[in-house]
């Protein structure tokens, strides 16, 4: 296989990545039946044999944690014991999987075809690949990749058989149940379904965290699951769900298996099969059911070219080193083991701190496009730009991304504007050049237009454009942060900037990636990165904009821009419109409304402030920042706006009233 190395490789004040290869080339040149078929026998977890599936779910029912949950449901509910355990029984039914290697040869060989249709190639890093053999045949192994596309799931376990690594089981929602045969193909191939949310079913969360952790003690198979629960819409990471991750991470805490590693894992697509779909969600479109006709529909998708994938497993992460000096293990000892406990607040605190590590790792190694930088600059002129100004600057912006880290895939001893034309022509679907000019192309009917429809289509072609920017957001979130801080703070002073910056981080937190508690170690971060560039220079107690600095951090906060006006708009429908009523359902299209009249007016140009995602964060925001307060009444959950103080946060926002000053002891 060709190995291809990336960017950040060569250059030595870079991160130090592992080089690429491409999978799909052997599969160009060989049989795919052959490869089906091929002897497959995966290195162990300490050797042992795996018992059998059935084996397992009869391991888990008879096991003392569910036991005692049944005796106490019982106890509670008045049932026997018996009609209890048929309960658990029927749940462990419906969730286990059936992992077969006859389903997985199936797949191998139709996967085949059908990646090679779509991408040109398939990068992994096998330096990645040889730690994770190495990791799980020591040690229980969780698969923690990041989720924007169907592809995903389908793609680690044919990365897993190819490099005949052992196959995951895969914790999937219960709605690719609904596809008929394909359901129970994808339970043969690994995959064991759970609720989307169980909340406080005492039952379902025993038998399930059970058999998520009898697979773990037992080291059955490496556990596959995503931290953010569902694709990503707008391909930015989600802030990350804690529920499994605590119940993998619990038989070490309890003294059960010495350690247990967790494997962060980035999957970079040059495009997102997924792409004008998620847009149109993002606008209130219902996404489509999952079902086998819309499967076999959705085979026109072969004859399109999706360009490259690149995949990257990171070095496992070890839970005992990471856990030393941070989480007592011996108040596990407590309690009975089979008697299953609420983490403690430390314990909450540390998985939390984990589940963010993790986001950002896989963030770390996602391989960045030179479409995403195209991207990234058409969406700060949405009327177009010239082509030769294009290529200026996405080479511009391609040595400040390379400066901030990020991991690039630009081809060697190109010249920048065949690498611009040629992703161009990838994403014709999104960008179009007319003479001299490129801009978005907006896909509409053939006749008239209402200026609703208008508007619906310019912004599904903004929000597909902006799904790529996304990708790079977090090699620039920090710096951008500063750089809106600067503009807003109205001050050099390190300490009102400082203030300026932890109160856009603290909002922004559920945009974006933003682990609690560093907002010092960003501010520094991004105090670097503006030095390194010499966007900004650091006097005494001051943060002062050099004179070569202007371009960049203009750029920096034209990038923020969707979001800040995202989240005043939010703001000002909250002020101007919201009833005391405002129940949870109305939210979302209430907003919506709103902002399309905005825009129809003409007072409103940003397109993004029109995405769902953006609205739900701004919302989260101000509820976390006691500005909208949550109450459940019996049928439903109300919101109680506080328009004074929305108002408050609104003018912070645009820089018209100075944030309050922080506890700055530690600048
Ligand atoms: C060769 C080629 C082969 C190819 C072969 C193809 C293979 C092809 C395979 C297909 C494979 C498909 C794969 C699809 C991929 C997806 O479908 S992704 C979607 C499904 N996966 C996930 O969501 C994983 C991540 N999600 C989580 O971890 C979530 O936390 C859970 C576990 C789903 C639970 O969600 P939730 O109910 O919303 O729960 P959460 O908010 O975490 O907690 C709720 C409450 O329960 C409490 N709780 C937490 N833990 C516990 C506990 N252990 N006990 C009791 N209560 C607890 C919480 O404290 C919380 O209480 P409050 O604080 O609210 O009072
Ligand atoms: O997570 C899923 C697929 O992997 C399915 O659910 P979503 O549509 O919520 O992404």
């Amino acid at each position: 296989m060709a190995s291809k190395a990336l960017y950040s490789h060569r250059d030595p004040v870079l991160k130090k990545r592992d080089d690429f290869e491409d999978i799909l080339e052997e599969r160009r040149n060989s049989s795919d039946l052959r490869y089906a078929f091929k002897c497959y026998t995966p290195v162990l977890y300490r050797g042992l044999t795996p018992c059998k599936a059935a084996t397992l779910k009869s391991m888990v029912l008879q096991s003392e944690q569910l036991l005692h949950v049944i005796n106490q449901v019982s106890a509670e509910s008045g049932e026997s014991t018996d009609v209890v355990k048929d309960e658990a029984a029927a749940i462990l039914e419906e969730m286990a999987h059936r992992l077969q290697l006859r389903t997985i040869r199936f797949f191998a060989y139709t996967l085949s075809k059908a990646f090679k249709a779509l991408y040109r190639s398939v990068c992994v890093n096998e330096e990645g690949i040889q730690r994770l053999q190495q990791a799980m045949q020591e040690h229980p192994v969780v698969l923690l990749p990041s989720h924007r596309s169907y592809m995903d799931f389908l793609m680690m376990s044919y990365i897993l058989y190819t490099y005949d690594l052992s196959l995951p089981v895969i914790a999937a929602g219960m709605d690719f149940l609904g596809m008929k045969f394909v359901g129970e193909m994808l339970r043969m191939s690994g995959a064991f379904f759970i609720r989307r949310s169980f909340g406080g079913d005492q039952l379902y969360w025993a038998v399930f965290s059970e058999y998520v952790k009898t697979m773990l003690r037992k080291g059955y198979a490496p556990i596959e699951f995503f931290l953010e629960g569902t694709r990503s819409r707008t391909c930015k990471s989600l802030t990350p769900k804690l529920g499994l991750l605590n119940i993998v991470m619990e038989p070490f805490f309890k003294g059960e298996v010495f350690d247990v590693n967790l494997v962060p894992v980035s999957m970079s697509y040059e495009r997102v099969l997924e792409e004008s779909l998620y847009a149109r969600e993002l606008l209130g479109v219902p996404k489509p059911k999952e079902s086998t006709s819309g499967l076999l529909k959705a085979r026109k998708i072969l004859s399109e070219d999706y360009g490259s994938m690149h995949v990257y497993f990171s070095p496992p992460v070890s839970v005992r080193s990471l856990a030393q000096g941070r989480i007592n293990r011996s108040q596990f000892n407590l309690t009975p083991r089979h008697v299953a406990q609420k983490p403690s607040e430390e314990t909450q605190a540390f998985v939390n701190d984990v589940a963010y590590r993790i986001v950002r790792l896989q963030q770390e190694n996602m391989v960045v496009k030179p479409w995403v930088l195209v991207a990234t600059l058409l969406l700060q002129s949405v009327e177009g730009m010239e082509l030769t100004e294009l290529m200026e600057q996405t080479s511009w912006l391609r040595d400040l991304a390379r400066m901030f880290g990020a991991f690039l895939d630009w081809p060697d001893h190109t010249p920048c504007s065949m690498v611009v034309s040629s992703s161009i022509s990838l994403h014709r679907n999104l960008a179009c050049v007319s003479g001299s000019r490129i801009s978005l192309v907006v896909e509409g009917p053939q006749g008239p237009e209402t200026p609703e429809e208008a508007l619906f289509n310019r912004a599904v072609s903004v929000l597909s454009c902006a799904s790529y920017r996304n990708q790079v957001l977090h090699v620039f979130l920090r710096p951008a942060l500063l750089a809106m801080a600067l503009s807003n703070a109205n001050s050099s002073r390190k300490e009102d900037i400082y203030s300026c910056f932890d109160f856009l981080r603290n909002v922004f937190s559920d945009e974006f990636i933003l682990s609690p508690g560093a907002s010092v170690q960003d501010f520094d971060e991004a105090c670097h990165l503006l030095v390194k560039c010499g966007a900004v220079e650091l006097l005494h107690q001051d943060v002062v904009m050099a004179e070569s600095g202007r371009t960049v951090l203009s750029f920096l906060t034209l990038l923020l821009e969707p979001f800040l006006q995202g989240y005043q708009v939010v703001c000002r429908y909250l002020r101007e419109e919201a009833t005391e009523n405002l129940t949870e359902k109305q939210f979302i299209p209430a907003v919506r409304s709103f902002a399309v009249k905005l825009h129809l007016s003409g007072s409103l140009k940003c397109y993004e402030v029109l995405s769902s995602d953006l609205q739900k964060n701004a919302l989260n925001a101000l509820i976390r920042l006691n500005v909208v307060r949550r109450v459940r009444t019996n049928e439903q959950v109300l919101f109680k706006v506080n328009k004074a103080a929305v108002n408050s946060v609104e003018d912070t926002l645009g820089g018209r009233i100075p944030t309050q000053k922080s506890i700055l002891a530690r600048l």
